[in-house]
């Protein structure tokens, strides 16, 4: 190694054990109350050693029983972090105390990508995310939505076809669908490609940014001065990784703004958020918000970050759950059949006729909510909870997995049962607050899209297939494990293996007929 770069490793590390020290001590400072109960923090490193890598949201609902707490307070290298395992307390906090906990951690590398001003998903609380927070309301609210829904049915039955001809690739076939609906929303940008390059620039740029928003996951987190350092100096991982993404975003948010701006200038242009931005600036010379441009192009390239891992690894579930459970497919097929029959696709118009399906799709949201541990929240101010000081600055995590596996209230939580959501005559109970969206200020944006992607492909998928164990050479069924896997705070079932079976003929000429009635023809987007 050259000597510089030792030099410099050196200065790094020995800085980095300063400032840890003293965020250490600062954080030993406090007189002000007991921290909600945790486990008993170490010398020096507190509960750095607690903190496991992966399934965060299963290991803190363990230590809260045993605590007895549904509050687990940690104290990691200086850093207090607060997880709520309890529905009532988040509602109190996070909702009712909104004002204090709708913050995000400041991390550097944010910063160095410049998503706190950019970002909704990640910027801190104050006026500009409240302007963002605002343009996306407008475009994503639930009767806007109904207005899109044209678009998520179009894609849904390209992504039907897809499973027709290439049903071992289904997930990537929800992840092209999932992308293709967020875009075709925000820019008109059509993707029928896993390899579309505004996707594949978008899917880089998630990877890299997921490692980044770790607060360990980059020295610059802990040491700021870091991101001031050249990228191609030797060790400096993060400076690269920062430069990299940069690289990405800008790829995918030019992609699809550059093909808007042709098909404008081309006069072919389909309505879409950011053309209705560009046309209303472009027809009133006076009276415009200069900014309303920069805000809606943020909101049109953030709500792909925050839109698609989350709809792809609730969709992955769903296809899982039905795999290990014919009968809930079989009493959904019969559903679908008495009410819609074997004579058309389904439509967003059947909704309200389909409690079971419903009932499946609020099943699949409690049974694995995709960000089990919500997105990190941060408190702006000291505050006490229930005789427990919780200092300003800690990061707060709902536990969405405690609470939506808290035996009391959803008993063999671990079990797949859509039934829990009906009553004894089979309709809705009132439990429709899907809690996978999480809570207060900072709740989903894009719920209602979110909502309707994913229910149109329950019914659409079980409308037409038969959801069958993969099988081994000699016929016999293979099975699938249970395992998951864990991008960032996104919870997904590990990639499996399942066939997708034509429930009838008239359901796969169903299939083809509506894709030639969307007018793409079968290579374009297989
Ligand atoms: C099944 C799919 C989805 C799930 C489970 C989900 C869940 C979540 C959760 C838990 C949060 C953080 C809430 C918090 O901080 O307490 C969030 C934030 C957000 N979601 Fe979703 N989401 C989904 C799909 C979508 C879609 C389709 C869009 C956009 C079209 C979207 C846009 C956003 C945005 C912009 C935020 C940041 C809001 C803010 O910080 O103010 N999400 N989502």
């Amino acid at each position: 190694m050259p000597e510089s770069s030792t030099d410099f490793l050196s200065v790094a590390v020995g800085l980095f054990i300063l400032v840890l020290l003293k965020k250490i001590f600062d954080s030993w400072k406090t007189t002000k109350g007991p921290y909600p109960p945790g486990p008993k923090p170490k010398f020096l490193i507190g509960n750095a050693l607690d903190f496991p890598m992966n399934g965060i949201g299963q290991h803190f609902m363990k230590v809260g029983e045993q605590l007895q707490s549904g509050l687990v307070h940690l104290n990691i290298l200086g850093n207090h972090t607060l997880f709520i395992n309890k529905k009532n307390i988040a509602d109190d906090l996070l909702e009712k105390r909104a004002r204090i906990y709708s913050g995000r951690p400041h991390l550097t590398a944010v910063e160095a990508l410049g998503w706190d001003t950019s970002n909704i998903l990640i910027m801190g609380y104050g006026d500009e995310w409240r302007k963002h927070r605002k343009v996306a309301q407008q475009h994503l609210n639930k009767r806007q939505t109904r207005t899109y829904e044209h678009i998520q049915l179009r894609h849904l039955h390209k992504m039907l076809h897809r499973l027709l001809y290439s049903p071992e690739d289904f997930l990537q076939h929800t992840e092209v669908l999932s992308t293709a609906v967020v875009m075709d929303i925000m820019y008109g940008y059509q993707i029928d490609r896993h390899d579309d390059p505004a996707n594949v620039a978008a899917e880089k740029m998630v990877a890299l940014a997921v490692s980044l928003m770790l607060p360990g996951g980059a020295l610059m987190n802990i040491l700021p001065f870091l991101r001031h350092l050249p990228a191609w100096i030797p060790g400096n991982i993060a400076g690269k990784g920062v430069k990299d993404c940069l690289v990405w975003m800008h790829e995918m948010r030019d992609i699809p703004m550059a093909d808007l701006r042709k098909r404008m200038d081309q006069g072919m242009a389909t309505h879409s958020a950011v053309s209705a931005c560009l046309e209303k600036n472009a027809a009133s010379a006076v009276d415009t918000d200069p900014d309303a441009e920069r805000v809606m192009c943020n909101i049109a390239w953030a709500s792909y970050t925050a839109a698609v891992e989350t709809t792809v690894s609730a969709t992955g579930w769903f296809f899982y759950a039905m795999l290990l459970h014919p009968r809930v497919q079989r009493k959904a097929q019969a559903e679908i059949d008495s009410i819609i029959g074997a004579g058309r696709l389904p439509t967003f118009a059947d909704r309200p006729s389909l409690p079971y399906i419903e009932a499946i799709y609020r099943e699949v949201m409690r049974y694995a909510p995709p960000l089990y541990v919500g997105f990190t929240h941060s408190s702006t101010e000291d505050d006490w909870y229930d005789g427990y000081f919780i200092p300003k600055g800690t990061s707060v995590f709902a536990n969405l997995w405690a609470m939506t596996h808290n035996e009391g209230v959803y008993p063999d939580a671990d079990t797949f049962n859509p039934e829990r959501f009906l009553d004894e005559h089979g309709e809705l109970n009132d439990d429709d607050n899907i809690l996978a969206y999480g809570f207060g200020r900072r709740a989903c944006v894009g719920k209602h899209v979110a909502s309707a992607t994913m229910w149109i492909t329950i019914v659409s998928v079980l409308a037409c297939f038969m959801i069958e164990h993969p099988k081994d050479e000699q016929g016999n069924e293979i099975e699938v494990d249970n395992e998951c896997e864990y991008l960032g705070l996104v919870m997904r079932k590990k990639p499996f293996k399942c066939r997708f079976v034509p429930r009838s003929e008239g359901a796969r000429r169903l299939v083809e007929e509506a894709t030639l009635d969307v007018g793409t023809s079968q290579t374009h987007f297989l």
